[in-house]
């Protein structure tokens, strides 16, 4: 067991974008949720990131009541760290989508650190036959699709979410993305350690060149020196390209169906852990190890 510095793994289990028939492997039911969480836990993942689905139809469900089917599970099954969305779909207002977080006032909840124009361009002209009516409406309405994050925003999440002690999983999809969550530490609304989850591949966003990766960690280098846990994720086919680059250059990792369907070109993965212990792999292969979820508390100074 290499005892290197430990790497935090994110897995990310289901998300709102990816809809039921792009992959039979999607979990969507309670069940299969709390079913993916516990085997990516099992498998390294310190923390998850969980969103909820209708149980009907798999369409997102940003409900206190969608999440009530799936914490109590999760946390009698298991101790790693529960990151709520506060995203939701990107379709949704923002007092919606800060409703889980609120009621259940996780340690961790992300926080997206800006507006993007959400292209699923890539998703669009791949998928032709649907098993529900509501995803090839989900899919041709993001043509025109902004991810609102306003300035307002940010801070309504921010305040609602830290009364209860919980800590961010800061979203940053571009480079203007840290300057906007420096803009509010110097303004004492956050502390560190800041975990920045560096999101590249979404179209709207930053690319995934090793260029981007490094520029991204040289601008956070730059604007908060130590302060900061840098994690990563590579939407689709860049997702484990760009978690071994953070790897190596210090930082941790998001894998995750919420955001690649994939476990190699062309193949899709059968399950989250199955992209968890491949981000394992790469890990132990550097002679690093895998964060125990207490080890990730610890470095992000979680409530615990
Ligand atoms: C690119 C990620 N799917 C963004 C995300 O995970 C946002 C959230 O849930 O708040
Ligand atoms: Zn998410």
């Amino acid at each position: 067991m290499s005892k290197g510095r430990p790497v935090i793994i994110t897995c990310a289990l289901t998300g709102a974008i990816h809809t039921p028939s792009m992959s039979p492997h999607l979990p969507v039911t309670p069940e299969a949720i709390i079913a993916e969480a516990l085997a990516a836990a099992d498998a390294g993942a310190a923390i998850l990131h969980i969103h909820a689905r209708k149980c009907e139809d798999g369409r997102p469900d940003q409900s206190p009541e969608g999440f009530a089917r799936i914490l109590p599970s999760v946390a009698a099954g298991t101790d790693a760290v529960v990151n709520l969305t506060t995203g939701g779909s990107p379709f949704m207002k923002v007092e919606e989508r800060v409703r889980p977080a609120v009621s259940f006032a996780p340690e961790l909840a992300s926080l997206n650190m800006g507006s993007i124009n959400f292209g699923l361009y890539p998703l669009l002209n791949k998928y032709k036959t649907f098993q529900h009516k509501w995803e090839p409406a989900h899919l041709e309405s993001t043509r025109d699709l902004v991810f609102r994050n306003s300035f307002a925003d940010i801070e309504y999440v921010l305040k609602a979410c830290y009364e209860h002690g919980t800590r961010f999983e800061f979203e940053c999809y571009d480079i203007a993305h840290l300057y906007n969550l420096a803009h509010f530490a110097d303004r004492r609304l956050l502390k560190p350690p800041f975990f920045i989850q560096s999101v590249f591949g979404l179209l709207g966003g930053i690319g995934t060149h090793p260029e981007d990766v490094s520029h991204m960690k040289r601008t956070a280098d730059r604007l908060f020196g130590s302060d900061f846990e840098w994690s990563v994720l590579g939407a689709g086919a860049s997702q484990f390209r760009v978690a071994a680059q953070s790897i190596a250059m210090g930082g941790h990792a998001r894998v995750g169906l919420e955001d690649s369907l994939w476990i190699e070109k062309g193949v899709l993965a059968k399950s989250n852990a199955e992209q968890v212990r491949k981000v394992v792999q790469l890990i132990e292969g550097l002679g690093l190890s895998v964060a125990t979820p207490d080890q990730a508390r610890q470095i992000l100074d979680l409530k615990g």
